[in-house]
C-alpha cells in the first residue's frame, strides 16, 4: 500500500476547527512534527497482538477515561484516581472473565470533542462551541471560544506529562494485585452497593490468598500494561504526530497506542476514514445506530483489507433501547463475511439526555441494560463480547444518574465537572465492573 500521508487532505474533513490564522496552525504542526513520539510503533503492535486475542475471544477490551480531557486535569491525583479505578474494574473483569483484560484509557490525547452543534447559547449569546482544551477554551466568552492552534502544543505537552504519570504508577509499585484488591474490598465494606458483590470479593481474596500460598508472585502481579488511546479527531494533530517506524518502515500516529474514529466522521469517503487507512495503528470505529452491516463492511474493506486480526475494533454505541434489534444483523452479517474484527461495547454515547436542570445526564442503568444487551446479542449469536468502552473518572461527582449512591437529577448541581458529556464516577464505575463480572458468571 502506498503510504501518502497526506491524501486526506483532498476529503470533505468534518468536524475540524475554524483555525482564524492558518499561519499559526502551519508553524505549529511544523514544531510538533519535530517532537519525540509520545509513545512507540513497537508498542502499537504489543496493543495490536492483544487485541488480535480479543477478536479470537481469548481476551477482553476496559477502555475508558474522561469524556473530554482538560489540560488543568493533568495532575497526579487526577491521573492517579482514574488508573486506580479501572485498575479495580480490571481485576473484577479479569476474575469473572478468565481472560486477560486489555487496559486502555481515554486518556494522554482526548482533548478534541465533535459537537452536534457548531454553537452554543446561553442567556441568549450564542458563541461557538467549545471542541475541547486542544482547539478552544471552555469559559464562556467570545476570546475563549476562539481556536487557537497554541493549543495543539499544549495538548501534546499535557499528553506527555498524563503518560509519564500512567507509567510511573503502572510499573512503579502502585498497580499491585493485593494492594487493588484490597481497595475493591473496601468498596464492597463500604459503598451500599457493595453488599451485592460480597461474594464475588471473597472469591478473588480465596484466589489470590491461594496464589499466594503457592509461593507465586509473577511481576505481573505487581504492574501492568496500560494503554493510551483518543479519538483522532483533529487530522492536523495526529497526522503531525504520525512517524515512519524505523523497524517496519511503516507509518503510526505516535500520539497513543489506538485511535478511534467517531460515530460522526466514519463516513466510508471522510478524511478521517482515509488518514486511518494508512497508518499501522490498532484502530476503532463507533458506529452508531443507523450503520448498516453494508456500512460495517465497507469500513472492514478499507481499513483492515489484509484482514489482521487485532487492527480493527467497532466500538457500537446503539443506546439502551436499540442495541437488541440493531446489533444482531451488524455483527452476523460481518462475522458470516469472514471480517477479523473485535467488538466492543460504548454504553454511554447512546443514552445522553438532558435533564430538566439542563445538565446533560445518563442513567447508570440504562449504560448497564445496554452492557447486558450486548452481551446478549453476542451469545445468542456465538460471538465473542469482546469488552467495554466508557467515560468515568475516579472522582465522586455528580453527573450520571442512578447507583448505589443513587444520585437523583437534583443533585447533579452538586458536583457536575465535565467539559463535555456525563461520566461515570467511582462508585459507578465499580458497580458496572461487578455487573459486567455478573453478566459473564451467569453464561
Ligand atoms: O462526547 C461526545 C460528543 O462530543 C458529545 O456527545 C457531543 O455532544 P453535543 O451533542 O453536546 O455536541
Ligand atoms: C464523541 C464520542 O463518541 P461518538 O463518536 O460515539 O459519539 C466520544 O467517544 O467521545
Amino acid at each position: 500500500m502506498s503510504n501518502n500521508l497526506d491524501s486526506w487532505r483532498q476529503l470533505t474533513a468534518a468536524q475540524q476547527p475554524e483555525w482564524p490564522d492558518r499561519g499559526e496552525l502551519d508553524r505549529v504542526v511544523a514544531e510538533l512534527a519535530g517532537l519525540p513520539p509520545l509513545v512507540f510503533a513497537g508498542e502499537c503492535d504489543n496493543l495490536k497482538a492483544e487485541l488480535a486475542a480479543v477478536t479470537r475471544g481469548e481476551a477482553f477490551v476496559l477502555q475508558g477515561g474522561d469524556c473530554a480531557e482538560t489540560f488543568s486535569g493533568a495532575t497526579a491525583d487526577g491521573v492517579r484516581n482514574k488508573l486506580k479505578t479501572l485498575l479495580q474494574m480490571a481485576i473484577v473483569l479479569t476474575y469473572a472473565a478468565k481472560v486477560p483484560v486489555v487496559k486502555i484509557g481515554r486518556i494522554a490525547g482526548q482533548f478534541a470533542k465533535p459537537r452536534s452543534k457548531g454553537t452554543e447559547v446561553r442567556d441568549g449569546i450564542e458563541l461557538p462551541a467549545y471542541r475541547g482544551d486542544m482547539v478552544n477554551g471552555f469559559d464562556f466568552t467570545p476570546e475563549s471560544r476562539i481556536p487557537d492552534p497554541g493549543r495543539l502544543l499544549r495538548a501534546y505537552h499535557s499528553s506527555a506529562v498524563t503518560l509519564n504519570l500512567v507509567r510511573a504508577f503502572t510499573k512503579g509499585g502502585y498497580a499491585d494485585l493485593r494492594q487493588v484488591h484490597a481497595w475493591n474490598q473496601d468498596f464492597v465494606s463500604e459503598s451500599p452497593a457493595g453488599k451485592r458483590y460480597e461474594q464475588l470479593a471473597r472469591e478473588i481474596d480465596q484466589a489470590l490468598a491461594f496464589m499466594h500460598a503457592c509461593g507465586a508472585d509473577p511481576e505481573e502481579f505487581h504492574s501492568v500494561e496500560f494503554y493510551s488511546s483518543h479519538e483522532a479527531l483533529i487530522l492536523d494533530y495526529d497526522r503531525a504526530l504520525t512517524r515512519i517506524d524505523s523497524r517496519t518502515g511503516q507509518p503510526y500516529d505516535v500520539s497513543a497506542h489506538m485511535v478511534w474514529i467517531g460515530e460522526r466522521t466514519r463516513q466510508l469517503d471522510s478524511a478521517h476514514v482515509e488518514f486511518f487507512s494508512r497508518i499501522r495503528n490498532p484502530i476503532g470505529v463507533k458506529l452508531g445506530p443507523t450503520t448498516t452491516a453494508e456500512d460495517a463492511l465497507a469500513l472492514v474493506r478499507k481499513l483492515n483489507p489484509d484482514n489482521e486480526p487485532g487492527r480493527l475494533t467497532f466500538i457500537t454505541r446503539m443506546g439502551a433501547s436499540k442495541i437488541r434489534e440493531h446489533l444482531p444483523s451488524l455483527v452476523e452479517k460481518v462475522t458470516a463475511d469472514g471480517a477479523q474484527v473485535a467488538w466492543i461495547c460504548d454504553p454511554m454515547h447512546g443514552n445522553t439526555f438532558e435533564a430538566p436542570s439542563g445538565h446533560k445526564t445518563r442513567r447508570l442503568d440504562d449504560v448497564l441494560s445496554e452492557v447486558a444487551g450486548f452481551f446478549e446479542v453476542h451469545r445468542a449469536l456465538g460471538t465473542h463480547p469482546g469488552g467495554v468502552h466508557i467515560e468515568f473518572t475516579g472522582d465522586d461527582v455528580t453527573e450520571c444518574v442512578g447507583g448505589g449512591y443513587e444520585i437523583v437529577e437534583d443533585d447533579l448541581a452538586l458536583r457536575y465537572e465535565t467539559a463535555c458529556d456525563p461520566r461515570l464516577n467511582r462508585s459507578q464505575s465499580l458497580d458496572l465492573a461487578f455487573r459486567v463480572a455478573e453478566l459473564y458468571r451467569s453464561a
